[in-house]
């Protein structure tokens, strides 16, 4: 049985509020470990052990030798890899597939661009006239934030929670992170390859709990957080607002999704079947840019779903340890209940059911895990609780369309905007239908095709600011500018 402690001040220690809880394996609902739950004294402690640190030997640390380090834990986690990818599994029950091509070569790569961007980012610089001729030169200067809370989800842990880590540290700030309660591993045990790096104790610090009552809302309520970075659910973003309302502390939100697929019968069909499923069934549909409605041009609408369901049924639901699994189990019991109340719910509003709708059957321990069926269904309307609402499962509803103009204004009619994937080989058409789209990231014939360099984020209730590249360094700096009169 592992235990999972805090990471506060460059060790591992147990929590002082003397509460733990425990880890359950989604594959056979075992429990698998213990995790320390932080609460004030604890996370009082991480946080005035990151403002040590910024105001200490990090604070203090010339920007190469900062990123140089960050580069060096980059290589660190690749040596590692194999470590990595066994804590998510075991925490997620993702796919081995999943977390050792996506999830942990991702995490490094995350510390990696941020360090070397910030070496070769400048700043803005205006030469001014004056009324007595000699001038003014205005100059930017960045320092960082601060100490930067970061609240982070449990559907690729390592990556979301690196995506934020990544670009804080290496614009000199320090962070206290909260994983979720679900997803403890991958967190702790960069804990120990930040030590091995030589990273100062107190920079990077891991408190666990829930959210609500727990380490989450204590963190982001704690005065010596400067800033909070967040992915998760969009009504977890309206609490932590409130939260952070309290001091003016500045938020970065990455938020959820009801994302379109917009399949043009001008597609190249393979391609289409091939990114539809992807975008529909990885990590078992729990991915925040995932596809939960798709429109395909009528002429097209038999054939493309006669080959997704294939494509579906195909699909072989498993335990990362069988070599043949393609399609791990939902975290837990209540994420599995919350989408098999979608899949009432769909059955209750009269919906097709193309294929899935209910639960495998394994006849082994698997039977005790959280797994659901990848499900297709088809018949409802734009306005049904299945079209409007996130399920984060691996299912998806499939409507026909005729018209461009009809197809992304029905796209668009959603409270959501963060990704769109389009289907079509004109690229006129690409051109003109993405520009149309509400969305924050927009693929054609892609999907989570991710230049780490481009602006990544929502807009509506899919989130709040873009991170990622340059925009990553304005909200984890505070800019200043300096006026020099001549
Ligand atoms: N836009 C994106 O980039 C992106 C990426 C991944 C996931 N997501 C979204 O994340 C969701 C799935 O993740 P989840 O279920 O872990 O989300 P969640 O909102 O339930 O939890 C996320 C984190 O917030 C913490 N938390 C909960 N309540 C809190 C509070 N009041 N104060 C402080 N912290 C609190 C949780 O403990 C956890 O660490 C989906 O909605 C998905 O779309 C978005
Ligand atoms: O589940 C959501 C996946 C989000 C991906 C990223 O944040 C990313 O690729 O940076």
């Amino acid at each position: 049985m592992k235990r999972f402690d805090l990471f506060i001040d460059g060790e591992f220690r147990a929590a002082r509020s003397g509460r733990s809880f425990q880890k359950i394996s989604p594959v056979d609902g075992r429990v698998i470990g213990t995790v320390q739950e932080a609460l004030a004294e604890d996370v009082d402690a991480a946080v005035q052990a990151a403002r040590a640190a910024l105001n200490g030997s990090w604070g203090q640390m010339p920007v190469k030798t900062r990123t140089d380090l960050l580069l060096d834990l980059a290589h660190a986690i690749n040596r590692r890899a194999a470590d990595f990818v066994e804590a998510e599994v075991q925490d997620t029950g993702h796919t081995r597939a999943f977390a050792s091509h996506v999830e942990i070569p991702r995490g490094a790569a995350n510390f990696e661009i941020f360090a070397n961007l910030l070496k070769n980012t400048g700043g803005e610089f205006f030469a001014m006239d004056t009324p007595d001729g000699a001038g003014a030169v205005n100059m930017e200067l960045h320092r960082p934030k601060g100490v930067i809370a970061v609240i982070s989800p449990w559907n690729a842990p390592f990556l979301l929670m690196t995506w934020k880590v990544g670009p804080a540290l290496a614009c000199g700030n320090t962070v206290v992170v909260k994983p979720s309660e679900e997803s403890p591993a991958t967190a702790t045990l960069l804990g120990e390859v930040m030590n091995e790096v030589g990273i100062p104790k107190g920079v990077y610090n891991v408190i666990h709990g829930f959210g609500p009552g727990s380490a989450g809302e204590l963190l982001t309520q704690h005065k010596g957080v400067d800033g909070i970075t967040f992915t998760g659910e969009t009504r977890t973003g309206e609490a932590i607002m409130k939260q952070a309302a309290v001091g003016l502390r500045d938020v970065s939100f990455e938020l959820g999704g009801k994302n379109p697929a917009i399949v043009f019968a001008d597609c190249d069909m393979d391609k289409a079947i091939e990114v539809v499923m992807r975008s529909a069934f990885a990590n078992t549909g729990q991915v925040c840019l995932g596809t939960e409605r798709v429109y395909v041009e009528r002429p097209i609408f038999d054939a493309f779903t006669a080959r997704l369901k294939a494509g579906a049924e195909a699909l072989k639901p498993g335990g990362p340890d069988d070599p043949g699994t393609t399609l791990g189990p939902l975290i837990s019991a209540e994420h599995r209940d919350k989408v098999l109340s979608y899949y009432q719910k769909a059955r209750d509003l009269g919906a097709t059911e193309v294929t899935g709708g209910g639960v495998p059957v394994f006849g082994n321990d698997c039977d005790k895990g959280f797994f659901v069926q990848p499900t297709i269904w088809t018949g409802l309307s734009d306005d049904s609780a299945i079209m409007r609402e996130e399920i984060f499962g691996p299912c998806v509803h499939i409507s026909p369309f005729d018209t461009e103009d009809e197809v992304i204004a029905r796209a668009n009619d959603t409270g959501y905007g963060l990704s769109a994937t389009v289907l079509t080989e004109n690229l006129s058409r690409a051109h003109r239908v993405g520009r149309r789209l509400e969305a924050g990231i927009i693929w054609v014939n892609a999907w989570f095709l991710r230049d780490l360099r481009t602006a990544f984020g929502g807009s509506k209730s899919s989130g709040i600011g873009r991170e990622g590249g340059v925009h990553s360094l304005e909200f984890y700096t505070e800019r200043s500018n300096l006026c020099i009169k001549l």
